[in-house]
């Protein structure tokens, strides 16, 4: 049997997310989300205790730093802000003449656990990243808002959950558009995946993605690595839209449906 063609990042990114190839306007209430992660052959997206591994094989993390150019904002969760010291920037892309654009990092913290030693606070103050922007409850320390404040980060108060603590991702999203964000690129890590894919709008009663792109990493974690799901909650029913090999790894597309 013939091996799956292969293509290059940018082609299949712009392919399989509308907003990219034919630009329209987002909903009134929310960005376009992209979600999208890297996970093993076990469905594993970190090892043991959540230490980080790269799964991704060159070709397919170019991809993702593609994707990082075709959206305005990328949100990751405080547990992956905390454990990866991430930098959500477009820096594995060949260098050329016109500067890539790069997304707004944009975390999803709850209590404010954010710390201004990180790489995004870092670079921001030397120049080289955008303004992170730290989504937290109404409720959270001023103490801790004002710290991060001075420290160069823009905090925004959002509505959460009294039981669960977390953000109300309808909030989160509405927010977000308001202030700008047309296209939003969900990174993870595991709650804030779960989140997303469970999620539905308490306006329409629809998932709130509209693409979902998974690196599939030719390699086991084992048991005792992090899932991509959290356990109990029921992701959306997907269909496919299309999917590719970039060098080892498969990537697959999806999109939520109704049914
Ligand atoms: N392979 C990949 O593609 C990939 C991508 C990102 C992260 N990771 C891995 O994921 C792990 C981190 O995952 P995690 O689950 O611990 O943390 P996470 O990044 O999903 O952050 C979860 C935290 O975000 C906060 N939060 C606030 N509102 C929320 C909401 N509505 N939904 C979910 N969370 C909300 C909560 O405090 C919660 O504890 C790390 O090991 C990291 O290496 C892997
Ligand atoms: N595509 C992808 N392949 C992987 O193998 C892997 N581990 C991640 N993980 C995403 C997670 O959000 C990380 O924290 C950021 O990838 C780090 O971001 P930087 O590289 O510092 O910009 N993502």
């Amino acid at each position: 049997m013939a091996a799956p063609a292969a293509s290059d990042p940018e082609s299949f990114l712009k392919s399989v997310l509308n907003h990219v190839s034919s630009p329209a306007e987002p909903p009134q209430n929310r960005p376009f989300v992209t979600l999208t992660y890297a996970q093993s052959l076990d469905g594993k997206i970190a090892g043991k205790g959540g230490k980080q591994l790269i799964l991704s094989g060159n070709e397919s993390m170019l991809m993702t730093h593609w994707m990082r150019t075709m959206h305005e904002g990328i949100l990751v969760g405080i547990g992956t802000a905390l454990n990866d010291d991430p930098q959500l920037n477009t820096r594995r892309l060949p260098v050329r003449a016109e500067p890539y654009p790069q997304p707004i990092p944009i975390i999803l913290d709850s209590q404010l656990r954010f710390r201004s030693n990180c790489k995004l606070v870092g670079n921001y103050g030397s120049g080289n990243g955008r303004q992170p922007w730290v989504l937290c409850s109404e409720e959270a320390d001023p103490k801790k808002r004002e710290s991060l404040e001075n420290a160069g980060v823009k905090i925004v108060p959002v509505k959460s959950n009294p039981q669960t603590g977390k953000l109300d991702l309808d909030d989160v999203l509405s927010i977000l558009r308001k202030l700008g964000v047309k296209s939003l690129m969900v990174e993870g890590g595991q709650q804030v995946i779960s989140s997303f894919l469970s999620h539905k709008s308490s306006s329409t009663g629809k998932s709130a993605v509209d693409s979902i792109i998974v690196t599939v990493a030719p390699t086991y974690v084992g048991n005792e690595g992090v899932g991509a799901l959290d356990e109990g909650q029921l992701p959306a029913k997907v269909a496919h839209v299309s999917s590719t090999v970039m060098g080892r790894d498969s990537i697959v597309a999806c999109r939520p449906t109704e049914s």
